[in-house]
């Protein structure tokens, strides 16, 4: 497969150790708002830019009939107009706050604690992010999926950046250098507490993931999720 890299910062870089390893080839490395791009020889596209830029790339891409993956985390008030473009455009998207393996099974433990736990009362949770000090957004965006996940299952109406009312769910992020991802999700009663941690080790397990949607996603239309691509639940 040929594969664009919308971004070729730590995560770009990795992807393409990887993608190399399973036998494609990398047709493009795009670092800057470019404008000559040549979208005939790319089947593929994979953004981990940055927040400012990645609504822009997926555009561009929408509109050259090239499916395109987005990891870059921070842009997601533009998620339903890039959905928008997908559909016009008869294209192919995918966005996930989190490519590895391992969170995504996370998010589903995460999912099935909260539902076990939204009618007993007796407990709050809370969640704590910790990322290296280059990190650009807070929260992350695994940690505003997990956050979602818990809305969706309890009577928690919002996640909030630290100090939190009664229905949000806090969210604490800590910045420390030259970790890849960690993320707590905690429930606290009177009597004991309830956590389940992910700690990514590098981001071997993000790039891999995102490789592996590349290669699913190649001849499909439509909007999906990580969800699609695992075939989970
Ligand atoms: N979903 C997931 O699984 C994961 C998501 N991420 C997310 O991916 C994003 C990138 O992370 P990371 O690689 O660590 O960050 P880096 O800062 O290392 O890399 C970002 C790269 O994007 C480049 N860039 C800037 N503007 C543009 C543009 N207009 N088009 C294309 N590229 C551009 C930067 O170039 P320059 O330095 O020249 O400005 C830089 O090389 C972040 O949003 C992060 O949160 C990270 C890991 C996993
Ligand atoms: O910026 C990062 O590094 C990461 N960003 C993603 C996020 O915001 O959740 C995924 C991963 O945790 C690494």
């Amino acid at each position: 497969m040929n594969i664009a890299l919308f971004g070729y910062g730590k995560m770009g870089k990795m992807i393409e150790q990887i993608a190399l390893k399973r036998n494609h080839s990398i047709v493009a490395k795009i670092d800057l708002d470019a404008t000559d791009i040549d979208f005939s020889k790319i089947d593929v596209a994979i953004d981990f830019s940055m927040p400012n830029a990645a609504f822009g790339n997926i555009k561009n891409c929408l509109e050259h009939n090239v499916p395109i993956i987005s990891g870059t985390t921070g842009w997601l008030e533009d998620y339903q107009k890039a959905v928008d473009l997908c559909n016009e455009n008869q294209g192919a998207f995918i966005y996930a706050s989190n490519f590895s393996l391992g969170v995504n099974l996370f998010f589903e433990l995460n999912s099935y604690l909260a539902k076990m736990i939204g009618s007993q009362k007796q407990y709050r949770v809370s969640m704590e992010e910790i990322h290296h000090t280059q990190k650009l957004d807070a929260p992350s965006g695994t940690a505003i999926t997990l956050a979602e996940g818990v809305i969706n299952e309890t009577d928690y109406t919002k996640w909030k950046l630290d100090n939190a009312g009664d229905s949000e769910i806090p969210i604490t992020a800590k910045r420390i250098a030259d970790t890849p991802g960690t993320h707590t999700v905690s429930y606290e009663s009177e009597v004991d507490s309830i956590e389940i941690k992910h700690t990514a080790h590098n981001r071997e397990g993000f790039a891999l993931g995102a490789v592996i949607a590349a290669e699913w996603i190649v001849g499909k239309t439509g909007v999906f999720t990580m969800k699609d691509v695992l075939n989970l639940s």
